[in-house]
């Protein structure tokens, strides 16, 4: 048997979760309701990307947004976990990209549309190394920020988000079976916008990791 090292969480395949909507500051920057219940949505293991290769623009789109957001990487699976023993199943944590085909996702929204194209495609989710959890003691209270060619973009605190991670874990697992080596994107604050071919994004969780990242386009 081959035992595999969640450090690489990213080469197990597993689910990608996302919840959208987590920060009232970035709903409202982009004109939609604060949310009273998670919004979900997927992406694939394709999306995953580490540093050393370009995140790449999708041919079909003229817009793509970063979105840094704090991700839980899940050591123990389980099926409708208690808030109260929810943190019993992390490991640790990324810090994560959620790159967005903005155009897209708007078009898809206007048209009642699933956003599988503009938030699932190849090297939309950019990760760091992996954290383990000893090294973010309050997850829910820690900096993330982004710049991009040396300005900074967005810069907020997980205090911000309106649903906790252990909340999130539960609701989550309640609808899907989570999995050893899963990963959930926790929602990004305000500060969101467009990258460009060449741009190169920095990111980090206070001074525990940062990450660097060029754009490129298929
Ligand atoms: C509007 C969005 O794209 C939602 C999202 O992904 C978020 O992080 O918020
Ligand atoms: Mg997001």
């Amino acid at each position: 048997m081959t035992s595999r090292n969640i450090s690489r969480f990213w080469e197990w395949g597993k689910k990608i979760i996302c919840v959208g909507r987590n920060y009232a500051d970035h709903a409202k920057e982009l004109n939609n309701i604060v949310p009273t219940e998670p919004v979900l949505f997927l992406k694939t293991p394709s999306a995953y990307l580490t540093e050393g290769s370009p995140i790449l623009i999708p041919k079909y789109s003229n817009s793509v947004h970063h979105e840094i957001e704090l991700g839980v990487v899940i050591g123990k699976g389980g099926t409708a976990i208690p808030q109260s023993s929810a943190m019993q199943h992390v490991a640790g944590y990324a810090l994560c990209l959620d790159m967005t085909a903005r155009d897209v996702q708007d078009d898809c929204k206007s048209k009642g549309l699933p956003w599988t194209l503009a938030k699932a495609f190849n090297t939309s989710c950019p990760v760091s190394e992996f954290i383990p959890k000893e090294r973010i003691p309050d997850p829910g209270n820690v900096k993330i920020w982004l710049n991009v060619n040396g300005q900074m973009r967005q810069n907020g605190c997980t205090s911000q988000m309106i649903f906790s991670i252990p909340f999130l874990i539960s609701y989550i697992s309640e609808i899907i079976t989570l999995e050893e080596g899963d990963l959930i994107l926790t929602g990004t604050p305000k500060g969101v916008s467009a990258v460009q071919v060449h741009d190169e994004l920095h990111a980090g969780i206070d001074d525990v990791v940062s990450m660097t990242f060029k754009v490129g386009r298929l």
